[in-house]
């Protein structure tokens, strides 16, 4: 079924997106629709926090269609998209619209823009507004930045990714190259702040140090150099790229000043529907699974992989939502003696390959969760 506006069941919320490319202050703000999770009974014993971790894990589980619980449950067939979902047109021949974190100029439209050329970038205001905006049929895509090779992970999107029923159908890799940016007449030794997104502020570390600047944390880079721009700030400048300094009109004082030359951030592209795995490329696939407590249990998770000759790109792990420890009542919260953690692991072998269903039905036995992220084309270019 295609991702076309026409078909969207929230028609009248589409009234929201006016045209963002000619407005560079718009940006995507959704009502709250989150449902309200309930919470489960704490208990200090062992065996009790176990049973509210399962069943934290299956409210999560009966959310989501295409991910199984180990033992038990069979894996249900993924609706795959059709051959026109997979184009940079809807079905209906109009542009592909593609939600983006930030405003205009942020490196995630690039990152957009690089994905699907000559698609139509939504800016949102919050990641969140993002992925709920592709669940709700206001845009057919959202690309979203999960590692940089400086900065290293935004845990914000994995969080994200198990919350929300999304799939992974590519990623694409972009070359990050700051700017310190301020109003004309500004000059470096004017400065005292400088603001940035926090991954940004962390990428050019050395160089702020340096300058001895104050670094404010904002929501996106080139909401930052909008801000500086706006409120004709003297005192501050800020670290965005140079797409940035040409839309909000502001001078660059300094050119490539991430702490190295090799910046580059990873981004997820998601859609409602996953994609046909295939064999005529390079895939990468993308999993999150838990595992019980106990001596060797990642060792023998990550055994599967590397006894099918499987090379893992990526592991990352994330606590277990907070609310799975906590009382009805919010104001007592279980400790339990070990965090409990979900793993995030990326492995470059496509669905479609039987060492990665066997990889994955071993995995399976012994896990206590798992859910397949999404199996994709692998992005091996130049940044
Ligand atoms: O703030 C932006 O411009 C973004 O697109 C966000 C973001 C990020 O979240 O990592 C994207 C790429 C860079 O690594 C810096 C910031």
């Amino acid at each position: 079924m295609a991702a076309t506006t026409s078909r969207s069941p929230l028609a009248p919320l589409y009234s929201q997106i006016q045209n963002p490319k000619t407005n560079p202050f718009f940006t995507l703000k959704l009502p709250e629709l989150r449902p309200n999770i309930s919470r489960h009974a704490c208990s200090s014993t062992r065996s009790n926090r176990r049973k509210i971790q399962a069943i934290e894990l299956q409210k999560i589980i009966e959310d989501y269609p295409y991910e199984f619980n180990s033992k038990d449950s069979p894996t249900s067939l993924p609706r795959p998209l059709t051959s026109a979902q997979l184009s940079n047109l809807t079905s209906e021949g109009s542009r592909l619209r593609v939600a983006y974190q930030g405003v205009r100029g942020a490196y995630s439209e690039s990152a957009a823009e690089k994905a699907y050329p000559n698609c139509e970038a939504v800016p949102c205001e919050q990641f969140d507004t993002a992925f709920e905006a592709v669940e709700r049929w206001l845009v057919d895509r959202a690309v979203l930045p999960i590692e940089n090779s400086l900065g290293g992970s935004i845990h914000r999107n994995y969080d994200l990714l198990l919350r929300h029923r999304l799939h992974i159908v590519g990623e694409v890799k972009l070359a990050i190259r700051h700017c310190l940016l301020a109003n004309h007449d500004v000059k470096v030794e004017d400065l005292k702040r400088v603001l940035s997104h926090p991954q940004a502020l962390a990428q050019c570390e050395n160089t702020l140090t340096q300058l001895g600047l104050v670094r404010e944390a904002v929501d996106d880079t080139a909401g930052a150099a909008k801000h500086v721009a706006f409120h004709k700030l003297k005192d501050a400048g800020a670290v965005a790229s140079m797409t940035a300094a040409k839309i909000y009109g502001l001078n660059v004082l300094a050119e490539d000043i991430q702490d190295d030359s090799d910046n580059v951030t990873r981004f997820l592209m998601l859609a409602r529907e996953p994609i046909i795995p295939g064999t005529d490329k390079p895939f990468k696939t993308s999993i999150v699974f838990s595992l019980e407590e106990g001596p060797g249990m990642l060792f023998k998770a990550l055994a599967v992989f590397a006894m099918r000759n499987i090379n893992l790109t990526k592991i990352e792990s994330r606590p277990l939502p907070k609310r799975a420890l906590q009382t009805p009542d919010e104001n007592a919260t279980c400790f339990p003696k070990y965090f409990p953690y979900l793993f995030y692991v990326d492995f470059e072998a496509s669905m479609a390959d039987e060492r990665a269903q066997n990889a994955l039905g071993h995995l399976k036995e012994f896990a206590t969760f798992m859910r397949v992220l999404g199996s994709y084309p692998a992005d091996n270019g130049l940044p």
